[in-house]
């Protein structure tokens, strides 16, 4: 994908006038100045200085504007600091808070730094280039990009995130001034396409330094290093910074700038964020997760779980459950545009839970979150503060809950405060805590898909807690997994074959991209790689493996379409555009409240709007409809096309009726289950009970039998009646018409003798295959004045042949067929 950022670009056909060319010039000419000009004021910078807008800083007239017309006036902390030093030219490892505007504290250097180069047009090649862990933030710097720097620069901007044809990200290439992409699709390019040329790169970027230096993407990120030119500047940015040297000597980095804003202050999170833990055993944590859904339906909610399957698992059961808010979910393992159209459904909506993995954890601004509910234990604080950074953004207030197992409580707790996280311990309201942990067995029950994607993502969870490298919080022994298993309705704890191998090894092959791997090794364990290039490595391991279960299939249709259905149902809510939402914290706690904790009021003080006032943003509460069928024990639940057709089908729906039973009424008019009247000594004396049943079951058959034998009595006799009225018309219409079929005027054969038309749709006609008692022959093909079989769809032309009397039969499958077979006989 690549397009100019700019807008109103000389399309190039007409040819320009002398005045227009002259006019050209001297912008030129002015544009030369308006460099010198800008050049001098950079270097004359003060980086120490506290610049307090963008106004205050050299900054050229078209980011100016871009800056402006995107409403960015104040400088943050991190942007005060950053950007002077950026635009002289400095390396600069920079961390700050999340939600803090790490990103224009780049974008604007890049757009500075390029222009001020006349780093432009085809010419001049790629000059910077911005490397960032998910596809998600990669298309979210690429929109800032475009907003800051769209409205008067004329530079060719790129995104590489995969999932996109390779052949016109290859073609663009040499277009490109600035690229924005994964590591994955970058490296792959530089590796595959000739025209990838970075003689020129000025500037390199790495958004979220710290996850793109780890063990994930270390390889690709070295590789990628390998092709760039030794003289440029690096910037890296992150919330949660290592220092680590081997890292910076990896990327080369010169003299940096280490700029964190958050050192001096007391906490690593923002301080609009309240944040708090409860204590929640492992198989209590979905009642507690769906208590506390019910409980805050009127916000907008972001749940963190550690795998893909967890997260599928718990959005499929939860919405089945009609929970009264939309549901979503997001994972690596969803497709490219189902990623994206969650995130971007997501930001819009006012009131929402999205049940996510850690894909969202990272740089994500969904806008107005009011919660992030850590369900699953993040992997170690880092991991935490990029969550919970999903809420309180850039001065908005924000809640953030993490349920900690009883085992995990003390190792977590002081991790975060190592790491100068602020957290309060709060207690689920007793009075407010529900369980569903019947009604998910039962729904594991009756779905065996269901029952089989909840075995999945216990095993992927239990395969997590292996894996962790921190053994002071995560210690799998402490669990209680059984108990767990059975909390999301699977009828046993499934066998978990734990790899026998060193969990640092286990997980340094999750990590690396498959490149690296052996085959053998790309077989081990990859549950809950859920980055982009995890899932590439899957999608490169299902096309190698030919053999898929049914299973695979099944899950992959219901990816499609179920899932696809239920999106399709949440986007045509009305009143989705109110992003901006009012948050409903300041309130005193209410009796609605699951924890019991007061809220806090906002630092702002600001009036509250009344939680009744605000409109919902979802029908009907959210809730799918239920359609009550007579006789059914419960209601049909229409959350999809599939079950709307159920309605049309009487067949399906007398599955959902409870089956009839025999009841006999005492004197008093009450009904019994028959065998409660019964004399103990009377049955006993019919013999034991099965002997009863054995004799039940024969005395029935044979009334079958009888019946049957009637029944077929009865229809051969209703055929034969219908044959002769046929033959008595046939014959009466013989003696009006006499000899004329030539004149008759009716197209296509006619047949002469005991031979007779093949009518589907005349009164005798039985339907192809059908076994008439005038032909019980045994073949089943042909009786003397049957119609011939129509081959089965099983069967093929030998048994077709094999099977019929004649062996013209088995060729007239078609009106031309038949035309053909008539004129033989005719002929
Ligand atoms: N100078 C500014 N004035 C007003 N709003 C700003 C400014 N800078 C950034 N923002 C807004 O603040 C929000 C957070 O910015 P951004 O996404 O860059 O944060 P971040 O520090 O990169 O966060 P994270 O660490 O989570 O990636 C965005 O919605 C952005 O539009």
């Amino acid at each position: 994908m690549s397009r100019t950022i700019a807008s109103g670009q000389n399309s190039g056909r007409t040819r320009p006038t002398k005045p227009k060319k002259q006019q050209r010039l001297q912008k030129r000419k002015r544009d030369d100045v308006d460099i010198e000009e800008l050049e001098v004021q950079v270097q004359q910078l003060d980086p120490k200085a506290t610049h307090t807008s963008f106004s205050d800083l050299p900054l050229s007239s078209p980011t100016q504007s871009g800056l402006k017309h995107a409403s960015f006036s104040a400088l943050t902390d991190i942007q005060t600091r950053a950007i002077p030093a950026a635009l002289q030219g400095k390396d600069i490892l920079g961390a700050a808070k999340t939600g803090s505007g790490k990103t224009l504290a780049f974008v604007v250097p890049i757009l500075e730094n390029l222009y001020r180069a006349q780093h432009v047009g085809q010419d001049a090649g790629l000059g910077a280039m911005v490397i960032s862990p998910t596809r998600e933030l990669a298309i979210q710097i690429y929109e800032v990009l475009r907003k800051v720097g769209g409205r008067g620069h004329q530079f060719s901007a790129g995104l590489f995130i995969g999932g996109k044809d390779h052949k016109a990200e290859r073609d663009a290439l040499g277009r490109m001034n600035i690229l924005i992409g994964t590591p994955g699709r970058i490296l792959h390019h530089l590796s595959s396409a000739p025209n990838f040329d970075l003689d020129n790169l000025q500037m390199l970027v790495l958004d979220e330094a710290d996850r793109c230096m780890d063990m994930g993407f270390q390889k690709d990120i070295d590789a990628i290093i390998d092709y760039l030119p030794p003289k440029r500047q690096t910037l890296l940015f992150s919330a949660t910074q290592s220092k680590r040297v081997s890292d910076l000597s990896r990327l080369a980095l010169k003299d940096p700038e280490y700029i964190a804003v958050h050192d001096k202050s007391h906490a690593a999170t923002p301080k609009t964020l309240q944040q708090n833990y409860v204590v929640t055993p492992l198989p209590d944590k979905l009642d507690t997760l769906w208590s506390f859904i019910q409980s805050s339906k009127k916000a907008k909610i972001l749940v963190f779980f550690s795998s893909a399957k967890q997260v599928r698992f718990v959005f499929e059961s939860f919405r089945h459950m009609q929970p009264g808010i939309p549901l979503q979910h997001l994972h690596g393992r969803q497709k490219q545009t189902a990623r994206l159209d969650t995130v971007q459904k997501f930001s819009q909506m006012k009131h929402a839970c999205l049940f996510s993995t850690d894909v969202a954890a990272r740089g994500l601004d969904f806008p107005a979150v009011d919660w992030v509910v850590q369900v699953d234990c993040p992997e170690d604080a880092d991991t935490y503060i990029h969550r919970v950074g999903r809420t309180a953004r850039y001065e908005r207030d924000g809640r953030a809950i993490i349920f900690l197992d009883p085992s995990e409580e003390k190792g977590m707790l002081a991790r975060l405060e190592q790491k100068k996280v602020p957290i309060e311990r709060i207690n689920v309201r007793p009075k407010k805590q529900q369980s569903i942990k019947s009604q998910l067995q039962d729904q594991c029950f009756k779905d065996p898909q269901l029952k089989y994607l909840g075995q999945k993502a216990f095993i992927s969870y239990a395969k997590s807690l292996r894996v962790q490298k921190d053994r002071e919080v995560f210690d799998v022994q402490k669990y209680n997994l059984g108990e767990y298993a059975e909390s999301m309705g699977l009828p046993g704890q499934p066998n978990i074959k734990f790899l026998k191998s060193d969990p640092e090894e286990v997980r340094r092959r999750k990590n690396a991209p498959r490149i690296q791997l052996s085959d053998s090794e790309v077989d081990l364990d990859e549950e809950h790689a859920d980055d982009d290039e995890g899932v590439e490595r899957r999608k490169a391991k299902t096309e190698k493996d030919s053999v898929r279960t049914k299973y695979d299939r099944m899950f992959e249709r219901k990816n499609q379409d179920v899932f696809a259905d239920h999106y399709a149902k949440i986007i045509h809510d009305g009143e989705r555009n109110d992003v901006d939402a009012s948050r409903l914290d300041g309130e005193q706690v209410s009796d609605n409240e699951l924890f019991g904790v007061k809220r806090r009021i906002p630092a702002s003080g600001e009036d509250m709007p009344n939680p009744e006032a605000i409109p919902k943003s979802y029908t009907e509460d959210g809730q799918a409809r239920t359609i009550h069928i007579p006789g059914a024990k419960e209601g049909l639940v229409l959350d999809s096309k599939r079950r709307e057709k159920l309605l049309k089908s009487k067949k399906q729906l007398l599955k959902l009726k409870e089956s009839g039973k025999k009841l006999v009424f005492d004197d008093d008019g009450q009904a019994h289950e028959i065998y409660e009247l019964g004399d103990e000594d009377e049955f006993r004396a019919r013999g034991t009970a099965d002997d009863q049943r054995r004799q039940f079951v024969e005395n029935e058959g044979e009334r079958v039998r009888l019946a049957d034998i009637e029944d077929k009595a009865l229809a051969k006799q209703k055929r034969k009646e219908k044959k002769d009225k046929r033959k008595a018309r046939e014959r009466e219409a013989e003696v009006d018409d006499g000899d004329d079929d030539d004149d008759s005027g009716v197209e296509g054969p006619t047949l002469g003798g005991n031979e007779k038309v093949i009518d589907p749709f005349a009164d005798d006609y039985e339907g192809p295959g059908s076994q008439s008692s005038d032909s019980e022959s045994g073949t089943g093909e042909r009786g003397d004045d049957g119609p011939p079989r129509k081959k089965k769809w099983f069967e093929n032309d030998k048994r077709a042949g094999r099977d019929g009397d004649n062996e013209h039969d088995k060729e007239i499958e078609t009106f031309d067929d038949l035309e053909a077979e008539a004129a033989r006989l005719l002929g």
